[in-house]
């Protein structure tokens, strides 16, 4: 099984990262451009700019490297597009060699403004009688939008029309998500994405991120060179096994990156430029989609063995050569077979973060740190019980138990005792050890078989239950009846997405246990009456982490993930936890001040790969939450010379 204690990730066998020539000299993307026209505002624009961009290509060519010299030495975030140093008195130009002005310009989302273009900018940039006359702010911009957002009442077109917004233009797109984050969330990300994934085949309109197949074999270092960003910061991939909890989706899982990069950059501020979401199509298992004449992913049962094996490890390699050694390489949504050794093969070698295995980790970790503030008693005072013990259920319960070890000096196999998981064999006990999977043997203790859940409730008596399933209304009321009956204030978490997974809703929860619970949701649920007092429950995503945490291991230029960099980030988050949210119930702060969480997240984080020695940005800045926000992507509007 792959321990999530730190030692795994640490031992590094840095890949060289190489690149020919030819290679080079076929790849002069356009955006730089804009760079130097930023570094350069009493430059004449133009001429400079482009003698620049050829010595910093040329330098590229000759150290066959194609890592950013900047970040390369520095680490950071850097403004490679100079996209947030202009203001009104510095402007940049909205030039790249491909996309000038006009037309075209409008058809950029990168730089498109549309009514925001100020009569100046209409001028300079030949977008006269291309627009109706009149000029609007940003701020009414947004207004609009969300007007017309919230009369469509399906779902599904609000998914459509944010996405629509994205490819039209992104920083309005940003601007919108981050101002209404609690509204939009649901739509971009869990539950809405899932169903978008479900039928993405039908809505798919145009690539929003690259599309990595068995077909590819052999050549995936080009395809990553069509992509048309060269500086990459985080990559989220997934092969589309496990989408949330609705299973195989194959191909059809890119919504899953492409949702999760949003919210790389709408909550932890990183550039929307250094975001790639990829899917890796090995074929998929799914019937339905088998058969679907919209499918638009390989039509054949997946590659498993070498064939799989191979085909990652190219992958994993073709990353590192084209992005460096610090790129993020986020696994998102693969099935457990797969996630827990990809994890162990590349932790050494590679920066990677299993989001579902170890974010998932770091955000129940934190709400339990803030519960404990409501229920009393130290982490080993409480028993633990798990329904599910896949990537979350097992990567949760090794991180509160290394916790647990940490706090008490007592060592990890003896915490682990505190914790129990049932999966769908019902509870691991010692009797199944032969059979279990790998990474579930250190979780049988001895016990006497219990196959239903409400049996291993009423024998475990735990004070906390965890929903990790992925199978949905399996906390019946029995269940947490039980619960109720024998805590004051039962921890309830029902982390199954979408909604349709969650193990119980918001309601069920506070009406069974005559509003007792502690009670967070993985997939968001509105408010809740009963016994006329009003009930509100915390998400507990790891969209509070994985934003922060990026953030945190890219400005400090980290190299490896280590455990104790989840433990600082489940800290820094279960700190923002107010009083008045503790007084409301809350477990999680409320996801409109998630900017600033994600500070002290990163801050925290970028703090302890210095301590560990894993940070390559030196030397430290000396306020790591300051310096954080001020790596952050701002999407307000640039203004055009
Ligand atoms: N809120 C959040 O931030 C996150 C939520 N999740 C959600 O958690 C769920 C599980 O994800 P993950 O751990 O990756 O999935 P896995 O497939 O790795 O694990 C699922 C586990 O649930 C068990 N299981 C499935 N159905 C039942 C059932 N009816 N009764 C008892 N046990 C059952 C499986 O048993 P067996 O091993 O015997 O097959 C397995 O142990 C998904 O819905 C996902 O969306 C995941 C990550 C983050
Ligand atoms: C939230 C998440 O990562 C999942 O449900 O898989
Ligand atoms: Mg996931």
């Amino acid at each position: 099984m792959i321990s999530l204690n730190g030692s795994s990730f640490l031992n590094n066998s840095l890949v060289g990262v190489s690149r020919s020539l030819s290679q080079s000299q076929s790849r002069v993307h356009a955006r730089p451009v804009v760079v130097v026209a930023a570094s350069n505002p009493n430059g004449r624009p133009g001429e400079r700019n482009v003698t620049v961009l050829m010595e910093s290509t040329l330098k590229e060519m000759r150290d066959g490297s194609s890592v950013d010299p900047i970040s390369t030495v520095g680490g950071g975030v850097d403004d490679v597009y100079g996209e947030d140093r202009a203001t009104e008195d510095h402007p940049v130009t909205p030039w790249t060699v491909s996309v000038a002005s006009g037309y075209s310009l409008l058809r950029d989302p990168h730089h498109n403004k549309g009514l925001a273009f100020s009569e100046k900018e209409r001028d300079a940039h030949f977008l006269r009688g291309l627009l109706p006359p009149v000029v609007i702010s940003q701020e009414l911009q947004i207004k609009k939008m969300m007007h017309n957002f919230r009369q469509y009442q399906v779902p599904l077109q609000r998914y459509m029309a944010m996405m629509d917004l994205q490819e039209m233009n992104e920083r309005l797109f940003y601007k919108l998500l981050i101002d209404n984050v609690e509204e939009l969330l649901p739509v971009v990300y869990t539950p809405t994405v899932g169903e978008a994934c479900q039928k993405y085949g039908c809505i798919f309109k145009r690539p929003q991120g690259l599309f990595i197949s068995l077909k590819e074999k052999g050549r995936i270092l080009e395809v990553l060179k069509n992509w048309p960003q060269r500086k990459i910061q985080v990559i989220v991939v997934t092969d589309g096994e496990r989408i949330l909890g609705l299973g195989d989706l194959g191909c059809q899982g890119m919504g899953i990156p492409v949702g999760k990069l949003s919210l790389y950059t709408a909550l932890g501020g990183i550039r929307p430029s250094a975001c790639l979401p990829i899917t890796i199509d090995v074929g998929t298992n799914n019937e339905n989609l088998l058969n679907d004449e919209f499918y638009i992913g390989l039509r054949q049962r997946r590659a498993t063995g070498q064939e799989y094996a191979e085909l990652l490890h190219e992958f994993m390699t073709a990353v590192k050569q084209n992005y460096g050694e610090k790129v993020l390489i986020q696994f998102e949504d693969f099935a457990n077979h797969n996630a827990f050794d990809l994890l162990a093969k590349y932790g050494n070698t590679h920066l990677v973060f299993n989001d579902d295995i170890q974010g998932t980790a770091s955000v129940v970790l934190a709400g339990l740190i803030a519960a404990l503030k409501l229920v009393g008693g130290t982490l080993a005072e409480h028993t633990f019980l798990f329904l599910g013990a896949g990537e979350a259920g097992t990567g949760i319960a090794e991180l509160i138990a290394l916790e647990m070890s940490k706090q008490t000096e007592v060592p990890l196999e003896e915490s682990r005792k505190k914790i129990w998981l049932v999966d769908s064999k019902g509870l691991i006990v010692n009797s199944r050890m032969e059979t279990l999977q790998q990474f579930k043997k250190p979780w049988a203790h001895e016990h006497e078989p219990v196959e239903e859940l409400v049996d291993a409730v009423k024998a475990i008596k735990p004070t906390v239950l965890i929903g990790s399933s992925g199978a949905g209304r399996t906390f019946t009321k029995e269940v947490i009846e039980a619960m109720a009956s024998f805590n004051e204030k039962p921890i309830i978490l029902a982390l199954s997405n979408p909604t349709s997974q969650s193990e119980c809703t918001a309601e069920e929860a506070y009406t069974w246990s005559q509003g007792r619970a502690i009670f967070a949701s993985g997939s968001p649920f509105g408010p809740v009456e009963y016994n006329g007092k009003v009930y509100v429950s915390g998400q507990a995503n790891n969209a509070y982490i994985f934003p922060g945490f990026g953030l945190g291991l890219i400005i400090s230029g980290a190299i490896r993930v280590h455990d104790d960099m989840l433990l600082a980030a489940s800290e820094a988050l279960a700190a923002e936890v107010s009083q008045d949210n503790f007084d409301k119930g809350l477990i999680y702060p409320p996801f409109s001040n998630i900017r600033k969480i994600s500070a002290h997240i990163a801050s925290e984080v970028a703090a302890k790969a210095y301590e560990l020695g894993l940070a390559t940005r030196l030397p430290q800045p000396e306020n790591l939450v300051t310096y954080a926000e001020s790596c952050m992507y701002s999407p307000s509007y640039r203004s055009y010379r």
